[in-house]
């Protein structure tokens, strides 16, 4: 497994690759590996000859009071277990490879960045949406793999991508999940004991919106689903439960006549747990 740490390194790599008719799959993580990423890794592997990872915890993406500095990281074991999936290459530069002494030119969705989530954490798809522009031009894969937790992320990217006529395919892949429920997350780690306990609530409030998406419901009721069961977690602070267009996140009201997406945000202490779910009107 190539370990990149520089741009010029990454580049060239992949263009020998591409030399002898290879194709590359990217899929992009902030790191503190878990089988989340694991499964967008394995899935990148039977969509292209060569897959890359790149680990980056992309500091234009956190807000200044948001966990930039305690976020999880654990080099090590991150490139061990890459290593057990065969992984290609690495890329993991640091800040100063990526960002040098700064131009100020971002790249933003104008439209899905200031909604749901993005309403939540000012400026924070427009670091994501830079960032992942700039590892698109660093790697030049043909494919990247992200993961439909980060529903809001996935659907801006594409965008992103169709907007720019980017050349790649984004494809998205489901969430992977804990024995109990709870979506697989970096910073599932931060939690406390009780907290953890409690964060299931996110995924069965999840399960319940789903039972009574067969029933034909008002968006409200699914919302005051999601709502009673997540009271069940008291520790846990609501900062946000959309229900949009599954495709679009256009606001929804009414009944559900639509597949839609619900999308969930939850503080613990000062960990942000985010997690979602596509439900469709019964047949
Ligand atoms: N449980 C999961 N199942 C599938 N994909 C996931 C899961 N968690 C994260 N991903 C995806 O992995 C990629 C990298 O995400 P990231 O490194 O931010 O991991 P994370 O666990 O979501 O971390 P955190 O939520 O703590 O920032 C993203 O495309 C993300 O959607
Ligand atoms: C896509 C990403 C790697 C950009 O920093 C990050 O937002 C993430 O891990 O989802
Ligand atoms: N997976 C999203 C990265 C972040 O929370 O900044």
């Amino acid at each position: 497994m190539r370990i990149c740490r520089t741009k010029a390194d990454m580049r060239a790599l992949v263009r020998a690759w591409r030399q002898s008719g290879e194709t590359t799959a990217v899929v992009p993580t902030m790191g503190y590996l878990h089988e989340g990423h694991l499964s967008l890794v394995r899935k990148a592997k039977i969509e292209a000859d060569r897959v890359v990872t790149t680990i980056f915890v992309n500091p234009t993406q956190f807000g200044p009071n948001e966990d930039l500095a305690t976020y999880p990281r654990d080099e090590d074991r991150d490139l061990s277990l890459l290593r057990a999936e065969t992984v290609d290459a690495v890329f993991m530069p640091s800040v100063d490879e990526m960002y040098g002494d700064g131009g100020d030119t971002y790249v933003e969705v104008p439209g899905l960045s200031a909604i749901l989530q993005g309403a939540l954490r000012p400026g924070h798809f427009r670091g994501v949406s830079t960032v992942v522009t700039k590892l698109f031009n660093i790697v030049t894969p043909d494919i990247a793999v992200f993961g439909e937790k980060d529903y809001q992320q996935l659907i801006l990217i594409k965008q992103m991508v169709r907007d720019l006529d980017a050349p790649l395919e984004i494809l998205g892949h489901p969430t992977v999940r804990e024995a109990d429920g709870l979506a697989m997350s970096s910073r599932n780690v931060r939690l406390t004991e009780d907290q953890r306990i409690e964060a299931v609530a996110l995924s069965q409030s999840l399960d319940k919106a789903e039972q009574l998406a067969e029933t034909a419901p008002r968006i409200d009721d699914l919302e005051a689903a999601v709502r009673s069961v997540l009271s069940d977690a008291p520790s846990g602070q609501i900062e946000s439960i959309d229900i949009g267009d599954a495709e679009t996140l256009a606001e929804l009201s009414g009944a559900l006549d639509r597949p839609a997406v619900i999308l969930l945000a939850v503080r613990f202490g000062s960990v942000l747990l985010i997690d979602q779910r596509v439900v469709r009107p019964a047949a």
